[in-house]
Protein backbone atom coordinates (compact mmCIF):
# COMPACT_ATOMS: atom_id res chain seq x y z
CA UNK A 1 0.00 0.00 0.00
CA UNK A 2 1.52 3.04 -1.01
CA UNK A 3 0.01 6.16 0.91
CA UNK A 4 -0.05 9.62 -0.15
CA UNK A 5 -0.68 12.68 1.15
CA UNK A 6 -2.24 15.44 -0.91
CA UNK A 7 -2.23 19.17 0.40
CA UNK A 8 -5.88 20.88 0.23
CA UNK A 9 -5.91 24.09 -1.41
CA UNK A 10 -4.73 25.80 -4.82
CA UNK A 11 -2.57 23.01 -5.45
CA UNK A 12 -5.15 20.20 -4.92
CA UNK A 13 -6.65 19.80 -8.55
CA UNK A 14 -3.42 20.21 -10.55
CA UNK A 15 -1.78 17.73 -8.28
CA UNK A 16 -4.65 15.23 -8.63
CA UNK A 17 -4.83 15.91 -12.86
CA UNK A 18 -0.81 14.79 -12.53
CA UNK A 19 -1.56 11.74 -10.58
CA UNK A 20 -4.77 10.78 -12.91
CA UNK A 21 -2.49 11.08 -15.69
CA UNK A 22 0.38 9.21 -14.34
CA UNK A 23 -1.84 6.18 -14.05
CA UNK A 24 -3.59 6.69 -10.65
CA UNK A 25 -6.84 5.67 -11.18
CA UNK A 26 -8.47 8.03 -8.72
CA UNK A 27 -12.25 7.81 -8.06
CA UNK A 28 -14.46 11.22 -8.44
CA UNK A 29 -15.55 11.05 -5.28
CA UNK A 30 -12.06 12.40 -3.73
CA UNK A 31 -12.91 15.82 -4.22
CA UNK A 32 -11.85 18.61 -2.09
CA UNK A 33 -15.21 19.87 -1.96
CA UNK A 34 -16.23 16.48 -0.21
CA UNK A 35 -15.44 16.95 3.89
CA UNK A 36 -14.07 13.16 3.60
CA UNK A 37 -10.43 13.58 4.55
CA UNK A 38 -9.36 9.68 3.41
CA UNK A 39 -10.01 7.57 0.24
CA UNK A 40 -8.65 3.90 0.45
CA UNK A 41 -8.16 1.47 -2.87
CA UNK A 42 -7.37 -1.70 -1.87
CA UNK A 43 -6.93 -3.17 -4.84
CA UNK A 44 -4.95 -0.50 -6.74
CA UNK A 45 -2.85 -0.66 -3.25
CA UNK A 46 -3.21 3.24 -2.74
CA UNK A 47 -4.68 5.47 -0.07
CA UNK A 48 -4.74 9.16 -0.04
CA UNK A 49 -5.84 11.79 2.26
CA UNK A 50 -6.08 15.27 2.61
CA UNK A 51 -3.88 17.72 4.47
CA UNK A 52 -3.57 21.74 4.98
CA UNK A 53 -0.22 22.19 2.56
CA UNK A 54 1.88 23.54 5.50
CA UNK A 55 1.18 19.96 7.48
CA UNK A 56 1.72 17.65 4.19
CA UNK A 57 5.71 17.72 5.18
CA UNK A 58 4.95 16.67 8.51
CA UNK A 59 2.97 13.75 7.67
CA UNK A 60 5.41 12.72 5.30
CA UNK A 61 8.58 13.11 7.92
CA UNK A 62 6.28 10.78 10.35
CA UNK A 63 6.10 8.17 7.86
CA UNK A 64 2.37 8.31 7.76
CA UNK A 65 1.98 8.73 4.57
CA UNK A 66 4.86 7.47 2.39
CA UNK A 67 4.60 10.29 -0.58
CA UNK A 68 3.17 13.90 -0.45
CA UNK A 69 2.46 16.74 -2.93
CA UNK A 70 3.89 20.11 -1.43
CA UNK A 71 4.62 23.68 -2.78
CA UNK A 72 8.68 24.37 -2.32
CA UNK A 73 7.63 27.47 -0.23
CA UNK A 74 6.79 24.97 2.50
CA UNK A 75 9.74 22.68 2.28
CA UNK A 76 11.58 25.88 2.72
CA UNK A 77 10.02 27.01 5.37
CA UNK A 78 9.37 23.30 7.78
CA UNK A 79 12.71 22.07 6.51
CA UNK A 80 11.40 18.77 7.44
CA UNK A 81 13.76 15.60 7.08
CA UNK A 82 11.86 14.05 3.70
CA UNK A 83 13.79 13.50 0.36
CA UNK A 84 12.24 16.36 -2.34
CA UNK A 85 12.11 13.72 -5.07
CA UNK A 86 10.81 15.44 -8.46
CA UNK A 87 9.56 19.26 -9.10
CA UNK A 88 6.39 18.51 -10.99
CA UNK A 89 6.21 22.07 -12.27
CA UNK A 90 2.31 22.89 -10.97
CA UNK A 91 1.44 25.91 -8.63
CA UNK A 92 3.99 28.02 -9.80
CA UNK A 93 4.87 31.63 -7.82
CA UNK A 94 7.54 32.93 -5.93
CA UNK A 95 8.51 34.01 -2.45
CA UNK A 96 9.47 37.61 -2.38
CA UNK A 97 9.95 40.83 -0.27
CA UNK A 98 7.34 43.10 -0.53
CA UNK A 99 6.76 46.29 0.50
CA UNK A 100 5.04 50.38 -0.01
CA UNK A 101 6.98 51.97 -3.20
CA UNK A 102 7.92 55.07 -1.38
CA UNK A 103 8.57 53.40 2.23
CA UNK A 104 12.05 53.85 3.41
CA UNK A 105 12.59 51.41 6.20
CA UNK A 106 14.17 51.80 9.44
CA UNK A 107 17.34 50.25 10.66
CA UNK A 108 15.29 47.67 11.94
CA UNK A 109 12.39 47.26 9.93
CA UNK A 110 9.44 44.88 10.82
CA UNK A 111 8.85 42.34 8.54
CA UNK A 112 5.19 40.63 8.64
CA UNK A 113 5.02 37.09 6.76
CA UNK A 114 3.15 33.79 6.98
CA UNK A 115 6.73 32.42 6.30
CA UNK A 116 9.30 33.15 9.85
CA UNK A 117 11.81 30.90 8.89
CA UNK A 118 12.17 32.31 5.43
CA UNK A 119 12.06 35.74 6.46
CA UNK A 120 14.31 34.98 9.26
CA UNK A 121 17.07 32.88 7.09
CA UNK A 122 16.58 35.50 4.39
CA UNK A 123 17.33 38.62 6.15
CA UNK A 124 20.36 37.01 8.25
CA UNK A 125 21.97 35.95 4.72
CA UNK A 126 21.51 39.68 3.94
CA UNK A 127 22.76 40.66 6.98
CA UNK A 128 19.86 43.06 7.73
CA UNK A 129 18.34 43.10 11.21
CA UNK A 130 14.96 42.71 11.25
CA UNK A 131 11.72 41.65 13.55
CA UNK A 132 9.86 38.84 12.00
CA UNK A 133 6.33 39.16 12.59
CA UNK A 134 4.21 36.12 12.10
CA UNK A 135 1.09 36.48 10.36
CA UNK A 136 -1.45 33.86 9.46
CA UNK A 137 -2.84 35.83 5.91
CA UNK A 138 -3.97 38.82 4.25
CA UNK A 139 -0.10 39.88 5.00
CA UNK A 140 -0.64 42.34 2.48
CA UNK A 141 -2.62 44.16 5.33
CA UNK A 142 0.29 44.59 7.45
CA UNK A 143 2.62 47.48 5.44
CA UNK A 144 -0.97 49.02 4.79
CA UNK A 145 -1.87 50.00 7.99
CA UNK A 146 1.74 50.00 9.52
CA UNK A 147 2.13 47.04 11.34
CA UNK A 148 5.40 46.00 9.61
CA UNK A 149 7.52 47.97 7.11
CA UNK A 150 7.89 45.09 4.69
CA UNK A 151 6.07 41.58 4.05
CA UNK A 152 7.74 38.38 2.63
CA UNK A 153 5.00 36.46 0.68
CA UNK A 154 3.32 34.83 -1.74
CA UNK A 155 3.48 36.63 -5.43
CA UNK A 156 1.63 34.96 -8.55
CA UNK A 157 0.07 37.48 -10.80
CA UNK A 158 0.77 40.04 -8.63
CA UNK A 159 -2.73 41.25 -8.52
CA UNK A 160 -3.02 41.15 -4.62
CA UNK A 161 0.07 43.45 -3.86
CA UNK A 162 -0.82 45.91 -6.87
CA UNK A 163 -4.38 46.25 -5.77
CA UNK A 164 -2.63 47.07 -2.20
CA UNK A 165 -0.41 49.95 -3.95
CA UNK A 166 2.69 47.83 -2.45
CA UNK A 167 5.40 46.54 -5.29
CA UNK A 168 7.71 43.19 -5.17
CA UNK A 169 11.14 44.61 -4.09
CA UNK A 170 13.55 40.96 -4.25
CA UNK A 171 12.69 37.69 -5.24
CA UNK A 172 13.51 35.16 -2.60
CA UNK A 173 12.78 31.93 -4.13
CA UNK A 174 10.96 30.90 -7.43
CA UNK A 175 7.95 27.97 -6.05
CA UNK A 176 6.51 24.92 -7.99
CA UNK A 177 5.17 22.13 -6.23
CA UNK A 178 7.11 19.13 -5.32
CA UNK A 179 6.80 15.16 -4.60
CA UNK A 180 8.42 14.24 -1.54
CA UNK A 181 9.02 10.87 -0.27
CA UNK A 182 9.72 9.53 3.60
CA UNK A 183 12.87 8.40 4.30
CA UNK A 184 11.79 4.92 5.40
CA UNK A 185 9.75 4.18 2.26
CA UNK A 186 11.65 5.27 0.13
CA UNK A 187 13.71 2.76 0.73
CA UNK A 188 11.02 -0.22 2.19
CA UNK A 189 9.04 0.62 -1.56
CA UNK A 190 11.57 1.96 -3.70
CA UNK A 191 9.49 0.28 -6.63
CA UNK A 192 5.95 2.08 -6.36
CA UNK A 193 7.93 5.16 -5.65
CA UNK A 194 10.77 4.64 -8.74
CA UNK A 195 7.79 3.78 -10.94
CA UNK A 196 5.36 6.75 -10.05
CA UNK A 197 8.41 9.18 -10.19
CA UNK A 198 8.86 7.39 -13.72
CA UNK A 199 5.53 8.35 -14.99
CA UNK A 200 5.25 11.32 -13.44
CA UNK A 201 8.30 12.53 -15.36
CA UNK A 202 6.78 11.36 -18.48
CA UNK A 203 3.53 13.38 -17.74
CA UNK A 204 6.08 16.61 -17.14
CA UNK A 205 8.63 16.13 -19.92
CA UNK A 206 5.35 15.71 -22.23
CA UNK A 207 4.31 19.09 -21.27
CA UNK A 208 1.16 18.04 -20.95
CA UNK A 209 -1.22 20.58 -19.44
CA UNK A 210 -2.79 20.53 -16.00
N1 LIG B 1 -1.15 32.87 -5.47
C1 LIG B 1 -0.78 31.96 -4.61
N2 LIG B 1 -0.92 32.20 -3.28
C2 LIG B 1 -0.60 31.29 -2.38
N3 LIG B 1 -0.08 30.06 -2.67
C3 LIG B 1 0.09 29.78 -3.97
C4 LIG B 1 -0.25 30.69 -4.98
N4 LIG B 1 0.00 30.13 -6.15
C5 LIG B 1 0.48 28.90 -5.88
N5 LIG B 1 0.56 28.68 -4.56
C6 LIG B 1 0.97 27.43 -3.90
O1 LIG B 1 -0.16 26.98 -3.18
C7 LIG B 1 0.15 26.70 -1.82
C8 LIG B 1 -0.89 27.25 -0.88
O2 LIG B 1 -2.14 26.80 -1.24
P1 LIG B 1 -3.38 27.40 -0.45
O3 LIG B 1 -3.38 28.90 -0.61
O4 LIG B 1 -4.56 26.66 -0.93
O5 LIG B 1 -3.05 26.95 1.02
P2 LIG B 1 -2.99 27.74 2.38
O6 LIG B 1 -1.83 28.72 2.33
O7 LIG B 1 -2.99 26.75 3.48
O8 LIG B 1 -4.33 28.52 2.30
P3 LIG B 1 -5.19 29.20 3.40
O9 LIG B 1 -4.39 29.23 4.67
O10 LIG B 1 -5.38 30.55 2.74
O11 LIG B 1 -6.39 28.33 3.44
C9 LIG B 1 1.46 27.37 -1.53
O12 LIG B 1 2.20 26.57 -0.64
C10 LIG B 1 2.12 27.56 -2.90
O13 LIG B 1 3.06 26.54 -3.13
O1 LIG C 1 -0.03 37.53 -6.79
P1 LIG C 1 -1.43 37.05 -6.60
O2 LIG C 1 -1.92 36.24 -7.76
O3 LIG C 1 -2.37 38.15 -6.23
O4 LIG C 1 -1.40 35.98 -5.41
C1 LIG C 1 -0.76 36.26 -4.18
C2 LIG C 1 -1.70 36.30 -3.03
O5 LIG C 1 -2.35 35.02 -2.88
C3 LIG C 1 -2.09 34.52 -1.58
O6 LIG C 1 -3.06 34.88 -0.67
P2 LIG C 1 -4.35 33.99 -0.39
O7 LIG C 1 -5.36 34.22 -1.45
O8 LIG C 1 -3.91 32.57 -0.18
O9 LIG C 1 -4.91 34.59 0.92
P3 LIG C 1 -4.19 34.77 2.34
O10 LIG C 1 -3.38 36.03 2.19
O11 LIG C 1 -5.30 34.94 3.28
O12 LIG C 1 -3.32 33.57 2.60
C4 LIG C 1 -0.78 35.18 -1.19
O13 LIG C 1 -0.59 35.18 0.22
C5 LIG C 1 -0.94 36.57 -1.75
O14 LIG C 1 -1.69 37.39 -0.91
Amino acid sequence: MLTIAMPKGRIFEEALCLLRQAGLAIPEEFAEHSRKLTLTLPEAGLSFFLAKPMDVPTYVEYGVADIGIVGKDVLLEEERDVYELLDLQISPCRLSVAGKPDWKPPLYPRVATKYPQVATRYFKEQGQQVEVIHLNGSIELAPIVGLADRIVDIVSTGRTLKENGLVELEVIATVTSRLIANRGSYRMKTQMITFLCEQLTSVIQEGVSV
